[in-house]
């Protein structure tokens, strides 16, 4: 299976996103420069976490307007997986692919450690790998992570079973405390605490991997590949 991590100016996470899949997963992955960009031989597209354009206007504005975006939402049309965490989240939210927008953390400071979130969705194509309210710890990093929508919004995401991930104990005054959602299809997560920094047991947790592993999994299933 082959990765995309599109890179944006800015970018900060898009290393780690590529060794997790390179080789914690140990699966192909390649790192695109947004400008360069041919999405369409990759099977999947990973949006890394970072500055996008130094966060000026809104986190995620300005990458928003970026070429690659139309290649994006091609992919997540054809029903590719599509994972954007945290810029990569908020960028998701920019084109809309995902409903809803981050605003500055509660306290307003930047937050940078672990989480314990609860998988509120184990039947996804980036959760299988999970058990229903399974608690898993992956670290978190940002300042603007509170995700705000409107209560029709958030009831929308209840009743779709759209809310991958919640924090058991909000850090930043997300709407029900969520800390990833889906698009109603269920291709596109976007989530603010990084899976990417928490594949192997030398790092000091390995929970994060299992979501790799999930959409590899799927990956599989649909493309009939035993290997
Ligand atoms: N690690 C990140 O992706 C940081 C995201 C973002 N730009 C913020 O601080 O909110």
């Amino acid at each position: 299976m082959k990765f995309a991590v599109v890179v944006f100016p800015g970018s900060n996470c898009d290393r780690d996103m590529y060794f997790a899949v390179k080789d914690a997963l140990g699966e192909e992955a390649e790192l695109v420069w947004y400008k360069e960009a041919d999405l369409s031989g990759f099977d999947a597209i990973l949006l890394p976490g970072g500055f996008s354009y130094g966060d000026y206007l809104r986190s995620g504005a300005i990458a928003s307007t970026s070429p690659v975006i139309e290649q994006i939402l091609a992919a997540a049309e054809a029903g590719k997986p599509v994972l954007g965490v945290c810029n990569g989240f908020q960028i998701l939210l920019e084109i809309g692919l995902l409903p809803g927008a981050m605003l500055p953390n509660e306290h307003l400071k930047f937050m940078c450690h672990y989480e314990t979130l609860v998988v509120e969705n184990a039947d996804t194509m980036f959760t299988k790998h999970y058990e229903d309210k399974e608690e898993i710890r992956i670290p978190i990093a940002h300042g603007d992570g509170n995700y705000f929508c409107d209560e029709q919004t958030h009831q929308q995401l209840l009743d779709n079973n759209q809310i991958a991930f919640t924090y058991q104990s909000n850090p930043n005054g997300s709407v029900g405390d969520i800390a990833g959602i889906t698009n109603e299809q269920g291709n596109v997560l976007g989530m603010m605490p990084h899976p990417e920094r928490a594949v192997e047991a030398l790092l000091g947790n390995d929970d994060g991997l299992r979501l790799f592993q999930s959409i590899l999994t799927h990956w599989r299933n649909t493309h009939a590949i035993n290997a």
